[in-house]
């Protein structure tokens, strides 16, 4: 019988990766109460990383949304390195958040699995690739599932918890219960489905505003005035395309199409010809809208 975990025996997490999310991910760890050691390969991200977590908490402490002595001890409960594996040796629940590759994840799952005490949790938070893609990887299936934080994820209070077939229910319970004690409220999935719920969600309202507008049934800026007033949304789906990036909406399609070979899967030909045009969003000037400097 393998050990099966429990809530009661984190206490040391391991955050893989320090990019976008993986900087705020410790952090928010970190303000709970967990000793957090935060892993790259890469040292000039984790100098990146620290800095940011620096700034980002003292803010907090600034707008008097957090005590100055509870940042102070959030940020003393935290470590950097490049050695994910020593770190790994201590940990309770490592959380991966490396780039999204296939193959670079099932290689550090293999390692983490060797590394990690028998009782720990191995959870990524791949937007894309489901943890039954990994969990062979290592021989703690049950031990294995998608924790998915939304990006900022100091701000976002979703984490959707995803069990593959091997996860165990201690699993599943534990890694809610984790994201309770973040302050988050998480959504359990019972299955793996691509896109998970929030994503499966806001691709849906996407894909339908994409139709309306390719029909001619109103302007691209009318629809996201529909979506900002009439359904409360900050901002509308093309505005949403624009920041996120066409070319990163384009090629998420594309990698679902690859996956499940249905045409309905393949990117819309509006978004296409923006991709071909170079036309990506905010970050080349132009996407949907056009955006001055
Ligand atoms: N960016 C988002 O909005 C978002 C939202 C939810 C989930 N995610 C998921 O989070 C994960 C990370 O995304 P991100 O946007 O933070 O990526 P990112 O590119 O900003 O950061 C990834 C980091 O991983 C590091 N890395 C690569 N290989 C590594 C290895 N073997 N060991 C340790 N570190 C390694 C890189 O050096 C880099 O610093 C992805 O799986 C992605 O699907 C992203």
């Amino acid at each position: 019988m393998n050990p099966q975990p429990s809530i009661d025996a984190v206490h040391d997490v391991l955050v893989v990766g320090s990019g976008a999310m993986g900087t705020q991910i410790g952090a928010v760890f970190a303000l709970a109460g967990y000793t957090v050691t935060t892993s790259d390969l890469d040292p000039a991200a984790l100098e990146r990383s620290r800095d940011e977590v620096h700034r980002r908490l003292g803010r907090l402490a600034e707008k008097g949304s957090r005590s100055r002595e509870e940042v102070d001890a959030a940020l003393s409960r935290m470590a950097y390195t490049t050695d994910s594996l020593e770190a790994a040796r201590t940990t309770d629940f490592v959380l991966e958040a490396a780039v999204e590759r296939l193959d670079i994840k099932r290689q550090l799952f293999a390692d983490l699995d060797e590394a990690a005490p028998e009782h720990a949790i191995l959870a990524t938070n791949s937007s894309t690739i489901p943890s039954s893609l990994l969990m062979d990887a290592t021989g703690r299936g049950d031990r294995v599932c998608n924790m998915h934080f939304f990006n900022p994820a100091l701000v976002m209070a979703c984490v959707e918890v995803v069990r593959n077939p091997l996860t165990s229910d201690a699993t599943v319970e534990t890694t809610l219960a984790l994201a309770r004690r973040l302050g988050k409220q998480p959504v359990r999935l019972n299955q793996e489905v691509p896109g998970f719920v929030a994503n499966r969600l806001l691709g849906a309202l996407r894909d339908e505003a994409l139709r309306l507008e390719a029909d001619g049934v109103a302007s691209f800026e009318d629809i996201d005035v529909a979506a900002r007033t009439a359904l409360g949304h900050p901002m509308g789906p093309f505005e949403l395309m624009d920041l996120v990036g066409i070319d990163v909406s384009y090629l998420i399609r594309l990698s679902e199409h690859e996956q499940s070979g249905d045409p309905a899967d393949l990117p819309h030909p509006s978004v296409q010809t923006l991709y071909e045009q170079g036309r990506y969003g905010r970050k080349t000037g132009r996407g949907w809208y056009e955006y001055a400097g």
